[in-house]
C-alpha cells in the first residue's frame, strides 16, 4: 500500500477512506499482512484474540463486527489463524510471510484511527477500482461475478452450503476455481483470502422435492368428435386434487358485482387483470360433489366451446375447475352481455314492437342455424337465455342443456313453458325442431307481454299451434309464429328456412333497436 499524504488533519478523513479502499484491495485480492509504520514504531495488524479475550479491548466494532487492532506487542508472533470480518473468513495461514510484504508507512493517521475496519469487504471489493485512489497500480485481477438472482431457485441455500463446505482451492489465479458461473459460489483471491460470493442460481438437484403436481386430464370433446357416447362422461371424483391457495378467479380477474344467478350458477362481472377486458364469469352455486353434476357442467363447457364464435351466440372464452374443501368449483368465462330478455321483460313493461321481434327472430334463427349446422341442439331457448349484447346484437347463451342433434344421449327436459309437445311425449327424433318451437314460444311470449303458462288448457292449446291473435301485430307475423309452434315438428321450418322467410328478408336487421339496459 502506497499512501502519500501530509499530516494535515483535514486530510485525515480522506486518508482513512483511501486506506479503507486500499485495504479492501489487499484483503480481497492479494495477501495482505500489513505492517504499518507509524510515529516511528512498527506495528502489525492482527486479529483480536478470540473469545473470551475478544470481549476485552473493544474487539468488536459498533455494529457488532469484529474490529482489527494494532498490537505492536505481537510483531514477532505468527499471524493469528483467522480474521473475522463481517462474516468473511480470511484464512491468514495462507498469507505470505512478512518478508514478502511491501508496506508503505503511514505518517498521517493517528494510531487509533488506523484500520478501524467495519466496512463490508465484499461490497468494497466490488467497487475497488472506483474507490481506490492509490497511485500504485492495483495488482487486482478482476474476478468476474455472474449476475444472478439470489434465491431464484428453491433449495439454493442447500446448494450453496454444499459448495462452501468443499475444501478451499489453492491460491493461484484469482479467477474462479469452480466449474463455471453456474456452480461456483466461492472465489479465491491471489492471496488465498477466501470469501463467499452470493449464491449463483442453479437448479435444485433434488428434483423429487420439487416434483410437479399431476397434470390434469385432457378431455375429448364429444361435440367435436361426433358424439361417441363413451366420451360423454369424463370427470370423476378420482381426479387428482390440489387445493389452490387463491382461486384463479381472483388471480386472473378483478371481480365486480354479481350480475345474475340461475338454479345452478351465479354470474359475476369481472375485469381480466392483464387485458383490462370485462367478462361474465359463471360459477356453480355450490361446490360440485357428485360426478353427475361435474359431468353436467363439463357438457355445458364442451358444448359451448364446440359452438365456436357467432355474432348471435354468447362467446365462450375459457373454463376451469378448482378443487374446493367441499367438492369442485367450476367456472366459465363468457362474453359479457347486458341482462337477459327475460329479466328485461320483468322489469320494463314496454310492449315489444313487431319490427323488434322480427329482428330478434332473425338473429336467433341465425344462431340456431349455426348451432344446428354443427350437429348440435340448444334445447333451452327462452327469453331468459337470450341476452342483448354490448355490441348491439342479441345473443343466445346457457348451453347447459345442449346436446347432439343425432346423439343417443339422455335428453333433459328444459323449461316446461317452452317445451314442445313431442319432447313432452319423449320423442327425440327431431331435436332441432324442438329449438324452433321454443323460439316461436319465446317470440309469442314477448309479443303478448305475459308469461306463458306451465300447464293447463292454454298450455295444451299452444302445443297444438293455436295462439291468440294479437291486435298490434300483423297476421303475417303471427302466422310465422304459428308455423314455428306447429304441433308437427316436420311442419316447422328449419332455422335456415326462417332466415329465408319473406318477412325476415324484408326486415332490416334492427340491430340498433336492441333494448339496452345497464350491466
Ligand atoms: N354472458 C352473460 N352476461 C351477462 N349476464 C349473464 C351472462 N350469462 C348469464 N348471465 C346472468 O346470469 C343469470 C344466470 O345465468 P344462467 O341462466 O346461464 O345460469 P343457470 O344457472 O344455467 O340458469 P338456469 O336456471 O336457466 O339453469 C342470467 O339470468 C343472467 O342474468
Amino acid at each position: 500500500m502506497n499512501v502519500e499524504a501530509s499530516q494535515d488533519g483535514s486530510q485525515r478523513g480522506q486518508l482513512l477512506f483511501r486506506r479503507t479502499s486500499a485495504a479492501c484491495n489487499m484483503l480481497s485480492d492479494k495477501l495482505q499482512h500489513v505492517r504499518i509504520h507509524s510515529e516511528g514504531s512498527t506495528s502489525q495488524l492482527c486479529a483480536p484474540p478470540p473469545p473470551p479475550g475478544a470481549a476485552a479491548a473493544g474487539a468488536m466494532s459498533q455494529d457488532g463486527g469484529p474490529q482489527l487492532q494494532r498490537d505492536p506487542s505481537i510483531l514477532s508472533q505468527q499471524p493469528s489463524q483467522q480474521l473475522l470480518m463481517r462474516g468473511l473468513t480470511i484464512d491468514t495461514t495462507r498469507y505470505p510471510s512478512q518478508s514478502d510484504m511491501a508496506c508503505t508507512p503511514d505518517y498521517a493517521t493517528p494510531v487509533e484511527q488506523q484500520f478501524h475496519v467495519d466496512y463490508d469487504i465484499g461490497a468494497a471489493c466490488q467497487n475497488e477500482d472506483q474507490e481506490s485512489r492509490s497511485p500504485a497500480k492495483s495488482p487486482v485481477r478482476h474476478i468476474k461475478r455472474p449476475r444472478h438472482a439470489a434465491g431464484a431457485w428453491p433449495g439454493l441455500e442447500e446448494r450453496e452450503s454444499e459448495v462452501n463446505s468443499q475444501p478451499s482451492q489453492s491460491q493461484s489465479s484469482g479467477r474462479s476455481q469452480g466449474d463455471g458461473p453456474s456452480t461456483s459460489s466461492k472465489q479465491q483471491t491471489q492471496s488465498g483470502c477466501t470469501f463467499s460470493l452470493p449464491p449463483v442460481a442453479v437448479p435444485p438437484r433434488n428434483k423429487s422435492r420439487f416434483a410437479r403436481p399431476h397434470s390434469p386430464a385432457t378431455f375429448k370433446n364429444p361435440f367435436l368428435t361426433g358424439g361417441d357416447p363413451d366420451q360423454q362422461h369424463c370427470i370423476n371424483s378420482s381426479m387428482p386434487k390440489q387445493l389452490p391457495l387463491v382461486s384463479s378467479l381472483h388471480i386472473k380477474f378483478k371481480v365486480h358485482k354479481e350480475i345474475g344467478s340461475g338454479s345452478f350458477s351465479r354470474v359475476v362481472r369481472a375485469t381480466h387483470r392483464l387485458s383490462g377486458l370485462d367478462y361474465a364469469i359463471k360459477r356453480c352455486r355450490d361446490a360440485l360433489r357428485r360426478d353427475s353434476d361435474r359431468n353436467r357442467w363439463l357438457q355445458e363447457v364442451q358444448a359451448h366451446a364446440a359452438v365456436g364464435a357467432h355474432p348471435n351466440v354468447v362467446q365462450y372464452f375459457d373454463a376451469w375447475a378448482e378443487p374446493d374443501m367441499e367438492g369442485d368449483m367450476m367456472y366459465i368465462q363468457l362474453e359479457l352481455c347486458q341482462e337477459s330478455l327475460g329479466s328485461m321483460v320483468a322489469t320494463t313493461k314496454d310492449p315489444w314492437r313487431e319490427l323488434e321481434l322480427i329482428g330478434l327472430m332473425k338473429q336467433m334463427a341465425s344462431a340456431l342455424a349455426h348451432i344446428h349446422a354443427k350437429g348440435m341442439v340448444h334445447l333451452d331457448v327462452k327469453p331468459d337465455n337470450i341476452y342483448s349484447g354490448l355490441d348491439g346484437a342479441y345473443k343466445l347463451g346457457d348451453f347447459g342443456m345442449a346436446t347432439l342433434k343425432h346423439g343417443h344421449w339422455h335428453v333433459e327436459e328444459g323449461d316446461a313453458r317452452y317445451l314442445s309437445g313431442e319432447l313432452l311425449q319423449g320423442r327425440t327424433s327431431a331435436l332441432d325442431k324442438a329449438d324452433i318451437f321454443a323460439l316461436g314460444a319465446s317470440l309469442y311470449e314477448l309479443a303478448s307481454g305475459s308469461e306463458l303458462p306451465k300447464s293447463g288448457p292454454v298450455y295444451q292449446r299452444l302445443r297444438q299451434g293455436k295462439i291468440t291473435m294479437l291486435p298490434t301485430f300483423t297476421t303475417q307475423f303471427l302466422n310465422v309464429i304459428k308455423t314455428l309452434m306447429h304441433e308437427d315438428p316436420a311442419q316447422r321450418p328449419s332455422a335456415e328456412a326462417i332466415l329465408k322467410l319473406p318477412l325476415c328478408c324484408k326486415a332490416q336487421l334492427p340491430m340498433a333497436s336492441v333494448r339496452r339496459t345497464s350491466v
